[in-house]
């Protein structure tokens, strides 16, 4: 049995010294790149191309290897040869072990250093001072909905949105002991709690829920009070050493979070991309039809609307709209035009590459 490996693990062996070599050769290489864009004060980090080179490894795969695999790997290498230029600094919603650091590293892998901040205005603040360079910030639910704060802080920002990731959550109960015995109150972020009210209501009924900051802190919480059961994602319970009472709790099984990365970058067109804009319609007889009449009559594809309150205590909105495709894109210029010329505010809060998932 073990004679038959041993030329197998040869193979190996030999297979991964050619990946070795390769990679640092394509490290070198972006060491290059690295030069010229440090002579021409350039951005290290370009969104749209490590887009493209994520798209062109799935087209190209073969297989037997999947292509989120695939991906995952080569996010990773791409962040490690991004880190040979500069290491660059992300700001999130902390602390470690929430799923804003999730996205933080689907996004840039993890060849970064990170920034946990304690609240949503605050990875705006630190990214507009510069003393993180981008910042991941929760945009929407799908179960729960929009989250507010940052759409509020979106509108006046002088940051744009560079790219997008959309990350499953699954929440699981957690406690220090692995179990439910003694456990007088289960904690979580208030957004975790509603997304899995119906699973709570069903097997502890009877147990009081309290909302904290974060699931993260839940679980910190958790590690140092054997009352306490957290509910959090399988990452924030490895972090703190917790066991799992159940998995999978969230009421929702596709429920998922989309994040927002942003930042003083506008990333140019990757092919495949999405605009997010901010607008207020005019008190006027037919002025959304009209403003989103220009989308229809360019072609542009809306993939988002959301209203929210504009808080002047006068009943008047924003619109959050997203549409297909790049600012830079003919079309998508032209319906921005026109509908621009119709609203009462009109911000584009940025042109970025579609998700991979
Ligand atoms: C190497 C570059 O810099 C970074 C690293 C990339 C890579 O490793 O493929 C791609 C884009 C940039 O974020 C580049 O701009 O081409």
């Amino acid at each position: 049995m073990t004679d038959k490996l041993i030329p197998l693990r040869e193979q190996i062996d030999a297979i991964d010294a050619q990946i070795l070599d390769l990679l640092n050769q394509r490290a070198a290489v972006a060491q290059k790149v690295g030069h010229i864009k440090a002579e021409t004060n350039a951005p290290v980090f370009r969104p749209e191309r490590e887009a493209q080179v994520l798209r062109g490894v799935a087209e190209r795969n073969p297989g037997p290897m999947g292509n989120t695999e695939l991906q995952t790997i080569w996010r990773e290498i791409m962040s490690a040869c991004r880190s040979l230029e500069k290491r660059v600094t992300i700001a999130f919603l902390g602390p470690a072990g929430t799923y804003s650091e999730q996205a933080v590293y689907q996004q840039f892998g993890t060849a970064v250093d990170v920034l946990p901040c304690a609240s949503i205005d605050e990875v705006f603040r630190a990214t507009e001072a510069g003393t993180a360079e981008f910042g991941v910030v929760p945009v929407e639910n799908s179960t729960e909905g929009a989250i507010g704060r940052t759409l509020d802080l979106l509108l006046h920002t002088p940051l744009t949105i560079s790219g997008e990731v959309s990350i499953a959550v699954r929440h699981s109960l957690l406690t220090g002991t692995g179990n439910m015995d003694g456990i007088t109150a289960i904690c979580a972020h208030a957004q975790a709690l509603a997304q899995c009210q119906i699973w709570l209501n069903n097997n502890y009924p009877e147990i009081e829920r309290r909302a904290v900051s974060s699931n993260a802190e839940a679980a910190r919480m958790a590690r140092d009070d054997h009352g306490i059961a957290a509910i959090a994602g399988e990452r924030a319970g490895v972090r703190y050493s917790l066991g799992t009472v159940k998995a999978n709790i969230q009421d929702d099984p596709h429920n998922r979070t989309r994040f927002a990365v942003i930042g003083h970058l506008q990333p140019g067109p990757s092919g495949e991309d999405r605009t997010s804009l901010a607008l207020a319609a005019p008190h006027k007889a037919g002025s959304i039809y009209r403003l989103l009449g220009s989308l229809a009559q360019h072609n542009v594809s809306m993939t988002r609307f959301e209203s929210r309150p504009a808080r002047t205590g006068t009943w008047e909105y924003y619109f959050y709209v997203d549409v297909e495709g790049h600012i830079e894109n003919e079309a998508v210029a032209k319906a921005l035009d026109e509908l621009q010329g119709n609203a009462a505010f009109f911000k584009v809060l940025g042109s970025y590459p579609v998700s991979l998932t």
